[in-house]
């Protein structure tokens, strides 16, 4: 693509030398993997700043630098602006095509939840001969090729490159999940969302935040990206689909141009559940709404499966699938991967993976363990590291009072000492008997202590790092799977 073309939308601030004619190959954020003929894009990293690579960028072939301060004795062009994560956005859209304009792009946001509702929109789509793709924390899937994933949102340029791809191959809606971080990168700005969703906004990222505030008007940006587009052909209409339950759904509301629909159990909603019964095999619950109401029985449990289940169906009616076609697709969901997934191993009591690393997370599991657990309940729980602080303590005490027992773990300690993370945890301890916790920092330890202590009717709770199949120690990621280490404790294998 010729460059003049590519910058052609981005305001600029200035252009040193001469863009006419360059043929630009490809477009990267990394020099080290710049090629003859591509741009390199400048962006100010966490670690980084990637303005000190654009000499090297240069040196490798890369016909254009987009920077935010003009850069002395480059050869190439440089095409300098305000903000290059902003530009980033728009450049990669319009190298790519602007592809998510030709599909209908679904994104679901939220602290808790999000992960879960992209799969049952996935399903309910799929099963109704929709072509799906799916982008969030467990993998990517473009047609039936998955993709190892590193963030739960990718950066502009893959996200724009993996929607082309997607509509390469026909794909109708990509699914995708949109964390705050990716709001405030930049990371979707280039996106033409269909439907937005809101899950529930409770404590998390505060590390990079800074504050709730901070967290609730990063998500709220989201929403107000939908844009207030309309035409008469109501296919092309955008919807916000808003849990009406939660306290920021006001805030949220405020902040769409786009019509919006609501769901909720407590409180009056386009969308609502009503006679919601929790049980250890599933929910039970009847779906209102506009287009009618039915039955459900969900292999999914606990009231937040509820609200998941519910905010599939919302996004799916709007899309005109009815009811009766929703219903059977909720249904068949066994579960989510890491998502209170039960570790079988013959054993006679109950051991539940599960990725709560959130102190609301968290909560809303170990109460609906303790809605049917029989008897004693162990909490396995650690919190990662180089990430909030502020939710150790409090995740720790919520563990503790809704635990009989409770075994403080590493979770993937990164570049922090596993002992200043469980002395962290330890903080929300200092009213609770000695006696209700244990420390254990090797995690296998951990797991191989509760399960050794359970007995028939017991459950045992492995929090906070669900699918993931590894453990970051120091910046190594070694293989680590709770479900292994878990049959294998179970079978007194380790
Ligand atoms: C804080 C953050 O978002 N970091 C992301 C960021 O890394 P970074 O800021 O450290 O990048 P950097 O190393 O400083 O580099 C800055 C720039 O210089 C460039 N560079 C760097 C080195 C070099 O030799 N040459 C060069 O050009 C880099 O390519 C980059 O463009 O850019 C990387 C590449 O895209 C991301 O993978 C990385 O996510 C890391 C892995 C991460 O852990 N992010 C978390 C906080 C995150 O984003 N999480 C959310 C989910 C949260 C939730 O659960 O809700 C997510 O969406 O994943
Ligand atoms: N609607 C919900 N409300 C509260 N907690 C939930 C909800 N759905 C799931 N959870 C809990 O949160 C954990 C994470 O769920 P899920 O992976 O679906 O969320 P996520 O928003 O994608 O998380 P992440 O931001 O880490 O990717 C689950 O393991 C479960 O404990
Ligand atoms: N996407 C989340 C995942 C946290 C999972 C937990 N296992 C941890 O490592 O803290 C994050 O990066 O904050
Ligand atoms: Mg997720």
């Amino acid at each position: 693509m010729l460059l003049q073309e590519l910058i052609a939308p981005i305001l600029l601030k200035k252009v040193i030398g001469s863009v006419e004619g360059i043929e630009i190959t490809g477009i990267t954020a990394d020099s080290r993997s710049v090629g003859p003929g591509m741009m390199f894009i400048a962006l100010r990293g966490a670690t980084v700043d990637g303005h000190d690579f654009v000499e090297q960028a240069v040196s490798k072939g890369a016909a254009a630098v987009v920077v935010e301060q003009e850069m002395e004795g480059i050869i190439a062009p440089q095409i300098v602006v305000r903000s290059t994560r902003a530009a980033i956005s728009v450049l990669a859209s319009v190298f790519y095509g602007h592809p998510s304009k030709q599909m209908k792009v679904i994104g679901v946001t939220g602290t808790n939840g999000k992960t879960t509702v992209t799969h049952l929109i996935d399903r309910i789509l799929t099963d109704n001969g929709h072509v799906t793709g799916l982008i969030g924390t467990i993998k990517k899937r473009i047609g039936n090729k998955e993709f190892d994933v590193v963030n739960t949102t990718p950066e502009a340029l893959e996200l724009q490159e993996t929607f082309r791809a997607m509509k390469d191959i026909g794909t109708e809606y990509p699914i995708m999940e949109v964390s705050s971080h990716a709001v405030e990168l930049k990371r979707v700005a280039g996106t033409d969302f269909h439907i937005a969703v809101f899950t529930n906004l409770t404590q998390d990222h505060l590390d990079f935040h800074g504050t709730m505030e901070n967290y609730r008007i990063a998500k709220g940006k989201f929403f107000a990206q939908l844009g207030n587009t309309f035409t008469s052909d109501v296919s092309t209409n955008k919807y916000a689909v808003i849990n009406i339950d939660d306290p920021s759904a006001e805030y949220f509301l405020g902040q769409c141009a786009v019509q919006t629909v609501t769901y909720g159990i407590k409180n009056d909603a386009d969308v609502r559940a009503t006679d919601v019964k929790i049980e250890a095999e599933g929910a039970a619950f009847r779906i209102e709404s506009w287009a009618g109401s039915i039955d459900l029985q969900l292999q999914m449990t606990g009231t937040f499966a509820v609200y998941n289940a519910l905010a599939a169906a919302a996004v799916c009616l709007c899309e005109g699938i009815p009811l009766e076609k929703i219903k059977p697709s909720l249904e068949a969901v066994s579960g989510v991967p890491g998502r209170f997934e039960r570790v079988l191993a013959g054993q006679p009591y109950t051991v539940v993976v599960d990725y709560a690393h959130t102190p609301d997370s968290l909560e809303n599991v170990l109460r609906t363990i303790r809605e049917f657990a029989k008897g004693k309940v162990y909490t396995v729980v650690g919190c990662g590291g180089d990430r909030d602080r502020t939710k150790r303590p409090k995740m720790a005490k919520i563990a503790v009072d809704y635990s009989d027992l409770t075994v403080l773990t590493s979770d993937n300690p990164r570049t922090e000492d596993p002992e200043q993370i469980l002395d962290d945890m330890e903080a929300g301890l200092h009213d609770v008997a000695r006696e209700r916790y244990v420390r254990l920092t090797d995690r296998t330890e951990a797991i191989r202590f509760a399960i050794g202590k359970a007995i028939e009717g017991d459950v045992v709770l492995i929090a906070g790092k669900g699918h993931e199949t590894y453990q970051i120690i120091g910046k190594t990621k070694y293989h680590y799977d709770d479900r292994e280490i878990a049959a294998k404790a179970i079978r007194g294998e380790i």
